[in-house]
């Protein structure tokens, strides 16, 4: 559905040029939700925009459903952007207009005429909840409410992708909740592909299907998001995750571990393993395994069990004790059924 090849983007600045997108590649395919997440400069608004041609990359191509949007002239440019619905962090909406005036108002500007302005904005009102609010004006809504209002906005030209620029960052978690949920529902029900940039994973670990994190203009992780969530490479993607998954452990745990390894006995050795899993293998008896057939002692010392887009995904910190060879058996044989498995040093 949208192809992004070689994107940069340099702005002009005062102390020189600014180089915020270098060389951007991305594939988002038809009918997902599909996260961009970075931190503040990265450039994820630089890039969003790119996708419906707000700004014009300085190099590179953004095809959109088949077309290169910057080799188009100013008319066919226009009608491609129908194809693109946009909300915004801060709504955009025109505080004299009321909430249907306000979701109607691309149809306005392409010339519909009321009857059919009614018949399609009425829908959409009803289905982003806000039918009792029609002619309110947007000071008189919530702030979920007025973001309703831009869904239903962005969706009345029937559009094919719908660019979500930090759509909740200004909402309380609440709130942001009740958005996404909306944003999935219309990209279920609409089949529309669903770009969303954002710099907290609870929104990618709300809504997303796959994700790609940004940093300083690249793109330097990207996946299936229950893989970035169980897997992650890079230490800025670690560092995002950590608000959800922790990434260190506390220090309370190692201090505990230096404790259990000095009560260790008979030539036996121990371990601190980190044990992340998802989907199906959450399911397995891993644990009682690795007691059972390695004859090992475990300790789950830390550790927290979660869902994402109705898969479990699991982290675990468990000291597993027991005879040398056996317990590198078993953490091979772990890491042979798709465990990914940290072994964590307590130095220090
Ligand atoms: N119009 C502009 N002129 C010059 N520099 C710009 C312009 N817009 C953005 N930048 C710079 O480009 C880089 C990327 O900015 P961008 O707004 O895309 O990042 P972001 O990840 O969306 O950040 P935030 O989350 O803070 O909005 C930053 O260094 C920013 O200062």
């Amino acid at each position: 559905m949208i192809d992004l090849r070689g994107i940069t983007q340099i702005y002009p600045g005062p102390q020189g040029p600014v180089e915020a997108l270098r060389g951007i590649d991305l594939h988002i395919t038809p009918g997902e939700v599909f996260g961009i997440i970075g931190r503040s400069g990265a450039g994820k608004s630089s890039l969003v925009r790119v996708i419906n041609l707000l700004n014009r990359p300085t190099r590179g191509e953004v095809i959109v459903a088949g077309r290169d949007l910057t080799q188009l002239n100013d008319a066919d440019l226009r009608a491609a952007r129908r194809d693109i619905g946009m909300v915004f962090q801060h709504f955009n909406l025109l505080s004299s207009r009321t909430v249907f005036d306000n979701a109607a108002l691309p149809l306005e500007l392409a010339g519909m005429d009321k009857a059919a302005i009614r018949a399609r904005v009425n829908p959409l009102l009803e289905l982003v909840g806000l039918s009792a609010l029609a002619d309110r004006y947007p000071a008189q809504i919530s702030g979920g409410q007025k973001q309703r209002v831009g869904i239903a906005r962005a969706l009345a030209s029937r559009p094919k992708v719908l660019l979500s620029d930090e759509a909740t960052s200004a909402l309380d978690p609440e709130t942001t909740r009740s958005i996404l949920a909306l944003l999935r529902q219309v990209n279920k029900e609409l089949g529309l592909t669903v770009v969303l940039i954002t710099h907290q994973m609870q929104v990618i670990k709300q809504v997303a299907d796959r994700v790609a994190v940004i940093d300083a203009g690249r793109i330097v992780e990207q996946g299936p998001v229950i893989d970035v969530f169980t897997r992650p490479q890079q230490a800025i993607t670690k560092s995002l995750i950590d608000e959800i998954v922790p990434q260190e452990l506390p220090a309370s745990v190692l201090d505990h571990v230096r404790h259990l390894s000095r009560q260790l006995q008979g030539g036996g050795v121990g371990q601190l393993l980190r044990l992340s899993y998802s989907g199906e293998r959450a399911y397995q008896p891993i644990l009682s395994r690795l007691i059972r057939e390695h004859g090992l002692d475990l300790s789950i010392l830390h550790g927290q069990i979660d869902e994402i887009q109705d898969q479990t995904f699991g982290s675990l910190a468990v000291y597993a004790s027991g005879e040398g060879a056996r317990l590198q058996t078993a953490i091979a044989q772990l890491r042979g059924e798709g465990v990914v498995v940290e072994e964590v040093t307590t130095e220090g």
